[in-house]
């Protein structure tokens, strides 16, 4: 929760999007480094594999050549050495130790295709018939040893590719065809790819052209036909048997996701294959990625601590202002502060701030004038004057001086309205406040109570009678005609005057003051009385001199 409030700071805030721009940053660039890195790798981990198979091609084809070179040499020596029957031909392949090293076992077929020498067991002799094998038919025909399709050895009972190659006479004709088998199983042919394997769970693998599988780490598939196997042909060993060599990314039967390669021998249209785990072969690219996470994350952390430094900062001078906006509302400073210098968006705010609240302050002040002012003779109002005559009232109390009032009424105002017009009576009233405001001191407040009915507080009288001399000057400045509307107007005014006794309320000094008017207007106008009056219940009437 404390964490959610403080999310609710701009600060806090633009800190955790820097952070964690900052950390996407950094994870997308070490994700992109690595997909790069892993593609580079997978480039030069499939190119190092395609070499090695190649080379292992090149191994078979080397070794596959040299074990024809030496079985046509053998029929040779045969030609040569003029072998006619098979028991001369069993003594000869016995005598040749190379063929036995170099094969698992050649035998000899006579023109018919009858097994007349065998190396490994001469007591096979007789007992087997090759005349409609593919492989003797095809010699026959060629006139030349080829290499066999792989098939399952009757002799042994092992998968072998036979090489044949034929012996013929001087005048042509066909002796013998010697044929020599290879165990597939062997480990000095085939065997040997098994230590060119990649990793712990690689393997190479061979197919013969037609997708039978000559050799593989799994024994149990040698002999099978890839097309007949449960699940297919995969995607690539499909590739690789309509031509393609090189390697690509695949899966494999087993659903393991590998670096695949394939590599043609030229002399059988054989593919010998390599199988290499992708999680093996980018093994150390895995433990790199791993191992990225925490640079990256602490990255990420220093980052958005720089970050948080950074804006705290830049914000710095926004927390100043923030202050000094509390010092403001508590008094302690002028909106002065605001009219900061500073060029950037702070100084704006400020600068924006300080107008906002001096036009505020303008038009506040200028609601308390309007609020305390009489619209039409800009004199107090009602309100204005009581709340003035009250401090009044105070202050004289305290101090002890003396204070009064003039309750001030135009005489026959309703008349001058009748016969002049409101608009002549407004410039009457006008006029009227100006004298009055005239002749009274500048410390004297004066207001306009309601209609013709004007109000003046006097403070500091030196002593009761100055209030008589005051209201005679007040009915003595109305007595120049008025030209409210072109022609002189006679306007003239009732004073009742009172002067404050100690302890005497607002309402009850205006009161008096009052009933000072109403004698002066029974006294018969343009005059004025004072209560309380030096003769108690003798009102006099003080008319002003012509
Ligand atoms: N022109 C104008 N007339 C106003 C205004 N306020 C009030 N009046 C009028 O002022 C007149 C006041 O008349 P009263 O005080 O009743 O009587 P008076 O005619 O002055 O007579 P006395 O006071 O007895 O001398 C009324 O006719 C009001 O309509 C104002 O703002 N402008």
């Amino acid at each position: 929760m404390r964490l959610l409030l403080r999310l609710t700071t701009l600060k806090a805030r633009m800190t955790v999007v820097v952070t964690a721009l900052v950390f996407l940053a950094s994870v997308l660039l070490a994700l992109a480094g690595l997909h790069l890195a892993e593609r580079q790798m997978a480039q030069l981990v499939g190119d190092r594999e395609f070499a090695l198979l190649s080379s292992a091609a090149a191994h078979l084809e080397q070794n596959l050549a040299a074990k024809r070179i030496l079985l046509r040499s053998a029929a040779e020596g045969a030609r040569a050495a003029r072998i006619g029957t098979g028991e001369a031909m069993q003594a000869y392949l016995e005598s040749h130790a190379t063929l036995r090293e170099q094969y698992f076992n050649v035998a000899a077929l006579d023109s018919q295709g009858e097994l007349v020498a065998n190396l490994s067991d001469r007591r096979q002799v007789g007992t087997l018939s090759a005349g409609d094998r593919p492989y003797f038919r095809e010699t026959v025909r060629l006139r030349e040893g080829i290499v066999s399709q792989p098939f399952l050895s009757k002799l042994s009972g092992k998968p072998v590719v036979l090489l044949t190659e034929p012996v013929h006479d001087d005048a042509g004709r066909l002796l013998f065809v010697l044929a020599a088998g290879i165990d597939l199983h062997q480990h000095s042919f085939f065997g040997r790819l098994d230590t060119l394997k990649p990793g712990r769970h690689g393997y190479l693998f061979m197919l013969a052209a037609d997708g039978t599988i000559l050799y593989h780490p799994d024994t149990r598939r040698i002999l099978r036909r890839v097309q007949d196997e449960p699940g297919g042909v995969m995607q690539t060993t499909r590739q690789a048997l309509d031509g393609f060599e090189g390697w690509r990314q695949g899966r494999t039967k087993a659903g393991v996701e590998a670096l695949i390669g394939y590599k043609r021998l030229h002399s059988t249209g054989w593919i010998v294959g390599i199988v290499y785990p992708i999680d093996e072969a980018f093994a150390p690219l895995i433990a790199m990625r791993e191992s990225a996470v925490l640079p990256t994350a602490a990255v990420a952390l220093l980052a958005g601590s720089l970050g948080w430094l950074a804006i705290y900062l830049l914000l710095r001078p926004l927390a100043t202002l923030q202050a000094q906006v509390a010092r403001v509302e508590r008094g302690e400073a002028d909106i002065d502060i605001f009219d900061l210098s500073r060029p950037d968006e702070v100084g704006t705010l400020g600068r924006a701030f300080h107008s906002l609240t001096r036009q505020r302050a303008l038009a506040d002040a200028e609601m308390a004038r309007l609020a305390s002012t009489d619209a039409l003779t800009g004199l107090f109002n009602r309100r204005k004057f009581e709340g003035e005559l009250d401090m009044a009232l105070l202050r004289a109390a305290r101090s002890g001086s003396q204070a009064g009032v003039a309750y001030l009424d135009i005489d026959h105002f309703k008349l001058i309205n009748d016969n002049h017009g409101h608009g002549a009576g407004d410039r009457v009233l006008v006029e009227f406040a100006h004298r009055l405001r005239a002749t009274v001191r500048a410390t004297d407040t004066v207001a306009r109570l309601a209609g013709d009915e004007f109000v003046v507080l006097f403070e500091g009288l030196a002593a009761p009678d100055e209030l008589a001399g005051l209201g005679h000057k007040i009915v003595e400045a109305m007595r120049p005609p008025f030209l409210a509307d072109g022609t002189p107007l006679a306007v003239t005014t009732s004073v009742g005057l009172a002067v404050a006794t100690p302890g005497i309320t607002r309402e009850a000094l205006l009161r008096q003051a009052d009933e000072a008017l109403y004698a002066a207007k029974a006294g018969g106008r343009d005059g004025f009385r004072l209560r309380p009056d030096a003769h108690a219940g003798d009102d006099t009437q003080h008319t002003a001199l012509h």
